[in-house]
């Protein structure tokens, strides 16, 4: 058994809730900080959290807040799982009320617009080092939704300082919830991010009507080009192989409860990206991501076929049938050039 230490969840959306149901399972104490007092007062009072995660019944033991000082006040550790996009800004507000050091964990997947900075990397910049003990990404195939009944899931947490992975290992591991270690943060954090463009594309090649065929193609051929580009950030290849690469490749692109494979599959069908996201209600970070590694992939001279293409569809409005033929047209290649 664990010590019983104080985290603070930043972040009381569908995966910030189930990881915070994880940690009171395994006996710790909880402070869910969320952007809104009736949803933080649902918590606390009926204990549920019905529009991210309407069927589940939460432990009467996590609390949530919609004040991010009572929910780092006395915490040991700081798990943030909130979109890409909000994660330098939230960063922000941490740093101006942290008081002594605590152990950085995040659970986002995405890439900074503009910066194309991975998450930890904006950790690092907007929490000074006093302020942190060490910072690790908790990544894997992993929805909320089955996680919050607790169905069985493993996933990697991940940082250059072992011990500090071994730490979130222990914190969150049970019996429904297998956590590995890895110290390749690099390899992890690509690996998440960009996994969610390529389940756009799977989603996309269901709703124009491809089969499984085109899926694993583009699947296997999604991964190499992550690979590449994770190798010109100096990743580990051995990462793409293990639960952040092809584990939450398999899960985004073949899952329903992806919501960048239900993003993809409604493009596939025609419908406009703006009215996609608007009735989402969730965060689909593949969309932007699309656009900073597009810009990475150029940047680093990486051939990135399958990000191209999705981001020709997405920011240039172009056909998607016609982007399909256009790369599988390409001239001839040898797979492991
Ligand atoms: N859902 C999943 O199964 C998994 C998600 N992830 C990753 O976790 C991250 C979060 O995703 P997820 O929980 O699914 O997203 P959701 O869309 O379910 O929830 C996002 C949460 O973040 C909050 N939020 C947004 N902006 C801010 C802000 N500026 N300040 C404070 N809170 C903010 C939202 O608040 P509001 O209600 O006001 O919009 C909401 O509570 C993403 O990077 C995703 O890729 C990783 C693994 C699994
Ligand atoms: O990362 C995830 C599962 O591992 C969640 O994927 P979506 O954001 O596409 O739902």
């Amino acid at each position: 058994m664990n010590p019983i230490k104080k985290t603070a969840v930043l972040g009381a959306g569908s995966w910030g809730t189930a990881l915070a149901k994880v940690l009171v399972e395994n006996g710790q104490e909880v402070c869910l900080w969320g952007n809104h007092p009736e949803q933080a007062a649902e918590i606390n009072e009926q204990h549920t959290n019905k529009k991210y995660l309407p069927d589940v019944q939460l432990p009467k033991k996590l609390k949530s807040t919609n004040d991010l000082s009572d929910a780092l006040s006395q915490a040991d550790t700081v798990l943030f799982v909130i979109p890409t996009k909000a994660m330098r800004e939230v960063a922000q507000k941490v740093t101006a009320i942290l008081e002594k050091p605590v152990l950085i964990v995040h659970a986002s997947k995405g890439l900074e617009q503009g910066t194309h900075k991975r998450i930890s990397e904006i950790l690092a910049e907007e929490i000074p080092e006093e302020k942190r003990k060490a910072i690790v990404a908790l990544s894997g195939p992993s929805h909320a939704e089955e996680v919050a009944v607790q169905d069985l899931t493993s996933i990697t947490a991940a940082s250059e300082n072992k011990m500090a992975a071994e730490d979130v290992q222990a914190l969150f591991m049970n019996d429904y919830f297998r956590i590995y270690t890895n110290e390749d943060i690099i390899g992890v954090e690509l690996g998440a991010a960009l996994k969610n463009i390529i389940a756009v594309g799977a989603g996309a090649l269901v709703g124009l009507g491809y089969g499984d065929n085109a899926k694993a193609a583009l699947m296997t051929r999604g991964l190499a080009e992550i690979s590449r580009l994770g190798a010109a950030f100096g990743a580990d290849p051995l990462t793409f192989l293990g639960l952040s690469g092809v584990g939450d490749l398999i899960v985004t692109c073949t899952s329903v409860h992806s919501r960048n494979w239900r993003a993809g599959k409604m493009l596939g069908e025609g419908k406009k990206l703006d009215d996609i996201l608007e009735n989402m209600g969730m965060v689909v970070e593949g969309i932007a991501t699309t656009k900073a590694a597009y810009e990475l992939a150029d940047l680093k001279n990486v051939e990135m076929p399958i990000t191209t293409a999705i981001y020709d569809v997405i920011y240039k409005h172009e056909d998607v049938r016609e982007v399909i033929m256009k790369l599988m047209n390409r001239v001839g290649k040898n797979e492991n050039d």
